[in-house]
C-alpha cells in the first residue's frame, strides 16, 4: 500500500533519519504501510513489517483507532495525492539514541503531489528559510483622516477601531466597498504614518515601524512583476536582495528551488513572468516575498481576477503559510462560502468602523444574537454584507454598539467552535513553525508550510481528541530537549551561512545567553527559540545585528550592482522596445539620409542641411524621451512594492536605473546620428564627427532625463501629453525657427534653459564652426558658401562647442537630480 508517512531524508548535524510524524499518531503500527523519503528526493513506499521505533509514549494510544486514522489518512492520500494535517502533524522531536529524527511537518517535495496546474497540495515543508519571530498584531483606536477633496475640510475613513490580528492564523478584512479595509490595512502594513491618531503594538510593544516593516512583506492587488526575467531569475534576484552576501549563491538557489517547489511554480522556473498566469503571477508575487520568510504577510484583495478554483487554492495555501507561524491578513472582497470558512479570523467593517471581529465561525451566531439571522443555504459573507450595506435596515450603527459593548468578545477565542479548546491550542502552537529550531535545533533555517488539503479541517477537527493525546505523547522529554538544544548552533542546514541579520544574538539583558548562539549558554530547547524571537523585536538597536546601516539586508553597492544587472537583463529582453528602438533608429535614420542626400557640403542646399541637423537633435530629443516616459511608471510600480517591501534603497534603484539606460541610448542615438552623417556627406573629419555625435548623444540623454522626470511625476496618460507639451517650446526657442536675435528681450531667457537650442546650436558649430573652409557650390551664386557666413545669419557665430556640452551636461545632472526627490516625493506621499 503506498502511503507517505517517513522521511529519511538527511538533515543537518544527524544525517542519518528523518521520520515523517502523522499528527494524527505518531508511530506506525505493524504492517502499516510508509513512504521513506531518500536523500535524493524520491520516495520510497512501502509496508512495515515491523513497529517503526518512535517514542514509548506513544504505546499508549489506541492502537486501532490510530491504525484506522492513519488507513483513513493514507486512502486520502492515495485519492487525492495530498497530506492531511492528520498525516503530517506538526510536532518536532529529536530521538539521539535511535539515531532518528523526527521532524516537524516534512514531507517530501515530490511532484506526485502537484495538481495538474502545478499548485501544489499536501504538506510540504520550508526548511532552508531564515528564521523569524512570530508577530502578533493589535491596533487600538486607529481614526484617519483625509482632506476632503476641494473643501477644507477632513473626511474620517477610519473611525476608532481596534483589534487584534494573532500569529499561525488568517484573517479576513471585509466590508462593502469604501468600508475603509484597504486604509486599514496599509495603516497596519507602515504605508500610511500621517494623518493618524491610534496606536498599533507589535507583540504588545509599540511598533517601531522600520524594524516593522523588515518583518512585514504587503502584496498588492495588481502584481507588478518585471515582465522580461523568468520566475527563477526573479526569485534569485529577491533571494541576492533580500538574503544578503553572507549566504552563498547554491544556499540561495536551495532556497528559492524550495519556495517555487512548495508553491507550485516549479514546472514555470523558465517561464517569462509576463506569460504567468494570473492565479502564478500572484504565487509569484508570493514567493519572491517568502524568500526572506517574512512573519507577516499582507495581502490587498488576493482572489482579485482569480477563478473559483484557483482561489480556493490560493487561500489554501495562505492558510497554509499562517499556519507556519504567520500572520496572514486578507482584504478580501466578496468570497464564496467555501472560500469563506478557510479563514481563521474576520474583521468586519463598515463606514469605516468595526462592525465585528472574531471567528468565521462565530458571525452566524452573532449577528443571529443581534437579531439577524442568516437565511439558510446563503452564504453568510454575502448576508454580513448585505447586511452592512444595510439591506437589512440601519444595522451598522447597532453592530458597532454591539461591538463597543464587548458582544463578539465570545466569539474572538482562537478555539471558538472547536470541541476540545485545550487540544486545539496545543496543536496551534505545537505546529507554530515560523521560529522553530529544525530537528538539530538549529536557530536558524526551518519555517515550514503545511500545504493542507481543502478536507483538512474538518478532518483535523475530528481528530482533536487524538490529536491531543499525541501531541502531548511526541512532545520531547525534557532531558531530549535540553540535549537537542546544547547540541545546537547556528549553523543553517546545508551548511550555508546565516545573513546577519537573521542570526539569533540576543541581548544579555534578556537573560538569553548574552549574544551567544542561539540555544546555547544555558538556554535551551523553547527558551532559545524564545530568545530569537523576542530579541528581533526588541526595541533596542543593539540586540539586533543589522547587517548595515541603511537596514537593508544588502549594502547600497550590492542593491546597486543587482539592480544594473537586472535592468540590463530585462532592457535587453524587451525585443518589442529595445529591439524596436535600435531598428527605428536605423530605419529613420537611412530615410532622413536619403530625403537630405549628399547635401552636406554643398553652399547651395545649407538651408537643407540645416533642417536636416535640426531633425537629428528632435529625432534624438523625442526617441529618447517618449519610452522612458511610457515604460518609467510600470517600473516605478515594481520599484513601490521592492521598496517598500524593504528589498533595497530608493539611491541603488535610481543609480542602477539611470546607469542601465544610458549605453543603450548612447549606442541608439551615435547609430543613427553616424548613419544620418554618412549619408548626407557631412564633413569627414574625426574632430567634426565625433563632436556631432557627443552633442547628439547629450540631447538624447538630457530628454532622457526630461522623460524620466515627467514619468516619475506623472501616470502613463499625463506623461504622454506632457512630454511633447513640454519640449515644443524647447525646439522653437532652439534657434532654428526663430534667429535668437529676433526673440524679444524679456523671452530671450528662454532660449537658455531650452536644452534643444544646446544640442542645435553645438551640432551647428560641429558642422559649420571651426573655420571649416568654403564649400562647394553647383549654382551660379551661393550665397552661404562661407560657413562662418551662415553660422553669423543663424545667431550662432559666436557659440562655443564645450559651453553648449556643459549645458547639456548640468541639464542632464540638474533633471536627474529633480526626478529623484520627484521620487522621494512621491514615496512619501504614498504613504
Ligand atoms: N486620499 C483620499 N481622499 C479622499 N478619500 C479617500 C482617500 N483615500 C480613501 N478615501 C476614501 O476612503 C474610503 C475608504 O477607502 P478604502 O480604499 O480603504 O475602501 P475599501 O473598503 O478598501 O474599498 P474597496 O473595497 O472598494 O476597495 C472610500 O470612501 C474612499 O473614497
Amino acid at each position: 500500500m503506498d502511503v507517505p508517512l517517513m522521511d529519511t531524508s538527511a538533515k543537518g548535524s544527524n544525517p542519518s533519519a528523518a521520520i515523517i510524524v502523522p499528527a494524527g499518531g505518531a508511530t506506525v503500527p505493524q504492517n502499516q504501510a510508509v513512504l521513506y523519503k531518500s536523500s535524493n528526493n524520491s520516495t520510497t513506499i512501502s509496508s512495515t513489517s515491523e513497529p517503526v521505533p518512535l517514542l514509548n509514549q506513544l504505546q499508549a494510544l489506541p492502537l486501532q483507532k490510530m491504525s484506522n486514522d492513519l488507513k483513513q489518512c493514507n486512502t486520502q492520500n492515495i485519492n487525492h495525492g495530498s497530506q492531511s494535517n492528520l498525516c503530517n502533524g506538526g510536532v518536532s522531536v529529536s530521538n539521539n539514541h535511535n539515531n532518528a529524527q523526527v521532524l516537524a511537518p516534512k514531507i517530501p517535495n515530490s511532484n506526485s503531489n502537484s495538481s495538474p496546474n502545478g499548485q501544489k497540495k499536501g504538506t510540504i515543508s520550508l526548511s532552508h528559510l531564515p528564521q523569524r519571530p512570530p508577530v502578533d498584531i493589535e491596533f487600538c483606536n486607529i481614526s484617519y483622516s483625509v482632506a476632503d477633496g476641494h473643501t477644507r475640510g477632513f473626511k474620517t475613513i477610519l473611525k476608532s477601531v481596534s483589534g487584534k490580528f494573532r500569529n499561525g492564523e488568517i484573517t479576513a478584512i471585509m466590508g462593502p466597498s469604501g468600508a475603509g479595509k484597504s486604509t486599514l490595512m496599509n495603516i497596519l502594513a507602515g504605508y500610511k504614518t500621517s494623518q493618524l491618531s491610534g496606536s498599533v503594538l507589535i507583540n504588545s510593544k509599540e511598533r517601531n515601524l522600520r524594524r516593522f516593516r523588515k518583518l512585514s512583506c504587503y502584496i498588492m492587488q495588481d502584481d507588478v512583476l518585471i515582465s522580461n526575467l523568468t520566475v527563477h531569475e526573479a526569485m534569485m534576484v529577491a533571494a541576492n536582495l533580500k538574503l544578503g552576501k553572507n549566504m552563498i549563491t547554491y544556499a540561495k538557489r536551495v532556497v528559492v528551488e524550495e519556495i517555487l517547489e512548495t508553491i507550485g511554480l516549479k514546472e514555470s522556473v523558465n517561464t517569462l513572468t509576463c506569460n504567468l498566469s494570473g492565479g502564478q503571477r500572484k504565487r509569484l508575487s508570493i514567493a519572491l516575498e517568502l524568500v526572506n520568510n517574512p512573519p507577516v504577510m499582507f495581502f490587498d484583495e488576493p482572489t482579485s481576477g482569480l477563478d473559483s478554483s484557483t482561489c480556493f487554492q490560493l487561500i489554501s495555501l495562505l492558510r497554509s503559510l499562517a499556519r507556519g507561524g504567520r500572520t496572514i491578513v486578507c482584504t478580501i472582497h466578496q468570497p464564496s462560502a467555501r472560500l469563506f470558512e478557510k479563514f481563521d479570523h474576520l474583521y468586519l467593517l463598515a463606514q469605516g468602523q468595526c462592525v465585528y471581529e472574531g471567528r468565521v465561525r462565530g458571525l452566524v451566531p452573532y449577528l443571529s444574537s443581534l437579531g439577524y439571522e442568516c437565511p439558510s443555504y446563503h452564504n453568510p459573507a454575502d448576508y454580513v454584507l448585505e447586511v452592512a450595506s444595510g439591506e437589512y435596515g440601519e444595522a451598522v450603527p447597532k453592530l458597532v454598539d454591539a461591538v463597543k459593548s464587548g458582544a463578539c468578545k465570545k466569539y474572538a477565542h482562537k478555539d471558538y467552535g472547536h470541541s476540545n479548546h485545550h487540544n486545539n491550542h496545543k496543536a496551534s502552537t505545537t505546529i507554530n513553525d515560523i521560529a522553530k529550531g529544525h530537528g538539530n535545533g538549529n536557530c536558524s533555517a526551518a519555517a515550514t508550510i503545511s500545504l493542507e488539503d481543502e478536507k483538512t479541517p474538518a478532518k483535523y477537527a475530528q481528530h482533536d481528541d487524538l490529536v491531543d493525546e499525541e501531541l502531548t505523547a511526541l512532545k520531547p522529554p525534557k532531558t531530549l530537549e535540553a540535549q537537542q538544544s546544547q547540541n545546537s548552533d547556528c549553523s543553517v542546514n546545508i551548511n550555508m551561512p546565516i545573513a546577519n541579520d537573521d542570526s539569533c544574538s540576543f541581548s544579555s539583558s534578556k537573560g538569553a545567553g548574552g549574544s551567544a548562539p542561539c540555544g546555547v549558554g544555558g538556554v535551551v530547547g523553547t527558551n532559545a527559540v524564545a530568545g530569537c524571537m523576542t530579541s528581533l523585536l526588541d526595541s533596542h538597536e543593539s540586540v539586533i545585528t543589522l547587517p548595515n546601516k541603511t537596514g537593508f539586508p544588502t549594502s547600497g553597492w550590492t542593491q546597486f550592482w543587482i539592480l544594473l544587472k537586472r535592468s540590463f537583463r530585462t532592457i535587453m529582453r524587451d525585443r518589442m522596445l529595445t529591439h524596436m528602438r535600435l531598428a527605428s533608429h536605423i530605419i529613420v535614420g537611412a530615410i532622413i539620409g536619403m530625403i537630405y542626400y549628399d547635401v552636406g557640403n554643398e553652399a547651395s542646399k545649407i538651408m537643407s542641411n540645416a533642417g536636416c541637423i535640426f531633425f537629428v537633435s528632435l529625432f534624438t530629443t523625442f526617441t529618447a524621451m517618449m519610452p522612458t516616459i511610457l515604460t518609467f511608471p510600470t517600473e516605478m510600480s515594481v520599484f513601490v512594492r521592492e521598496h517598500l517591501n524593504y528589498w533595497y534603497s530608493l539611491k541603488a534603484f535610481y543609480f542602477a536605473k539611470t546607469i542601465a539606460d544610458m549605453p543603450f541610448q548612447i549606442v541608439f542615438s551615435s547609430v543613427y546620428v553616424l548613419v544620418v552623417y554618412y549619408l548626407t556627406s557631412q564633413p569627414m573629419e574625426l574632430e567634426r564627427i565625433s563632436m556631432f555625435v557627443l552633442i547628439c548623444v547629450l540631447n538624447s540623454l538630457v530628454a532622457q532625463s526630461l522623460g524620466l522626470l515627467i514619468g516619475a511625476g506623472m501616470n502613463i496618460e499625463t506623461g504622454v501629453f506632457l512630454g511633447p507639451v513640454t519640449t515644443i517650446p524647447t525646439i522653437l526657442f532652439s534657434g532654428f525657427f526663430v534667429n535668437f536675435d529676433t526673440i524679444p528681450g524679456y523671452l530671450q531667457w528662454v532660449t537658455y534653459v531650452s536644452y534643444v537650442r544646446y544640442g542645435f546650436e553645438g551640432a551647428m558649430v560641429a558642422i559649420y564652426g571651426m573655420d571649416r573652409a568654403k564649400m562647394e557650390c553647383n549654382q551660379m551664386y551661393c550665397h552661404y558658401r562661407v560657413p562662418k557666413k551662415f553660422l553669423e545669419e543663424m545667431s550662432m557665430d559666436n557659440a562655443l562647442f564645450w559651453v553648449d556640452a556643459v549645458a547639456l551636461i548640468g541639464i542632464f545632472f540638474a533633471l536627474r537630480i529633480i526626478a529623484y526627490f520627484v521620487l522621494r516625493w512621491k514615496l512619501h506621499m504614498i504613504r
